[in-house]
């Protein structure tokens, strides 16, 4: 599309004055020649006190730089273009009246830059409309957020807030081939609660999620931030090391055994101390695929379970 004649630019002006959308014009130094009703109410400044104001004088909170290129390039190109609230947010720092809400919030906006030609044909004026998006933003925005939610809920186990099995293997899948691309070590280390029937028994089912939930928070606390610990079962967790060898692993294990014996889960001030066994395997190049990775570091869980519990062994 065109500059517009100024015929055409009277009669736009004539129908936005009173529209539910901003409408200002402007000249290439930024003088402002019309300021419809929606801007004057949205800014609190009318149209005589801004009409033959320069823009950045009135709004010294405007992107100049942006707005002076954009400005630039409509009048040397002789073009409309269109700005939408995902590229920026706002131009103008107005509210919005959210009629369902009954709330204000701040304003979303696309813009629309027109150029307007003079007499001569040139351009000399440009033309910005500014639409209120905010329910179409706030909308978008909150499907986001929700979509967002579901992908971390989807991926979490809902009792301790680790990663569930399924996401878990996941990450062991992604892990194992950037370990055979660039020949790094990552080690598995697999855990079990020792004789975590009896704490259910004993103190009830619900006093035995409270431990899994206290396990996993002490576990949590233990583990660097490229580390994934996931709940792999009802009271086993897998735990993915990444650049760690099985010497680290088993330093990490005992540091966790410590910290379960220090400070145990609480059931009406009363300690219910658990003790866990843990199998640990390195990466190595006889393991075909991650599945023979898991069943390493599970043998080795088993092994330790053998061994009377309580202990950490590490895969031959
Ligand atoms: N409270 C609770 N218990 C669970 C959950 N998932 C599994 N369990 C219980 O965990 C117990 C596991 O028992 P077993 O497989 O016999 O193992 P264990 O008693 O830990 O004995 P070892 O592993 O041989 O040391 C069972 O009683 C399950 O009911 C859970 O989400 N919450």
């Amino acid at each position: 599309m065109m500059s517009l004649s100024l015929l055409e630019l009277q009669q736009l002006l004539g129908v936005l004055k009173y529209l539910d959308v901003g409408l200002l014009v402007m000249d290439r130094h930024f003088i402002v020649t019309f300021w419809n009703d929606f801007m004057a109410n949205h800014s609190g400044k009318a149209a005589r006190d801004v009409e033959g104001q320069e823009l950045f004088a009135l709004f010294p909170e405007l992107p100049q730089d942006w707005l002076r290129q954009r400005v630039e390039t409509v009048m040397a190109l002789n073009t409309v273009t269109f700005t939408t609230w995902e590229q920026r947010p706002h131009l103008f720092a107005f509210s919005s009246y959210r009629s369902l809400t009954g709330r204000s919030s701040a304003m979303y906006q696309n813009l629309t830059f027109m150029p307007i030609a003079g007499a001569d044909g040139s351009v000399d004026k440009i033309a910005l409309v500014v639409y209120d998006v905010t329910e179409a933003a706030n909308s978008r925005l909150a499907l986001e957020d929700m979509n967002q939610r579901l992908s971390v809920l989807s991926r979490t186990d809902p009792l301790t807030g680790l990663l569930n099995r399924r996401s878990w293997e996941a990450m062991l899948a992604e892990e194992y081939a950037r370990c055979r691309r660039s020949g790094r070590t990552s080690t598995l280390m697999m855990f079990d609660i020792d004789h975590f029937k009896q704490v259910n028994d004993t103190h009830g089912h619900q006093a035995g999620d409270m431990v899994l939930q206290h396990t996993a928070t002490l576990l949590s606390n233990k583990l660097r931030t490229t580390d994934k610990a996931g709940r792999y079962g009802g009271e086993e967790f897998a735990l993915l090391l990444t650049d760690t060898d099985a010497v680290q692993a088993c330093q990490l294990a005992d540091r966790l055994c410590t910290a379960l014996a220090a400070r145990p889960a609480r059931l009406d001030g009363k300690p219910i101390t658990i003790t866990i066994s843990a199998g640990i395997a390195q990466l190595t190049a006889d393991m075909g695929d991650a599945q023979a990775w898991v069943k390493a570091a599970d043998d080795a869980l088993y092994q330790a379970k053998s061994a009377g519990r309580n202990t950490t062994k590490v895969a031959s």
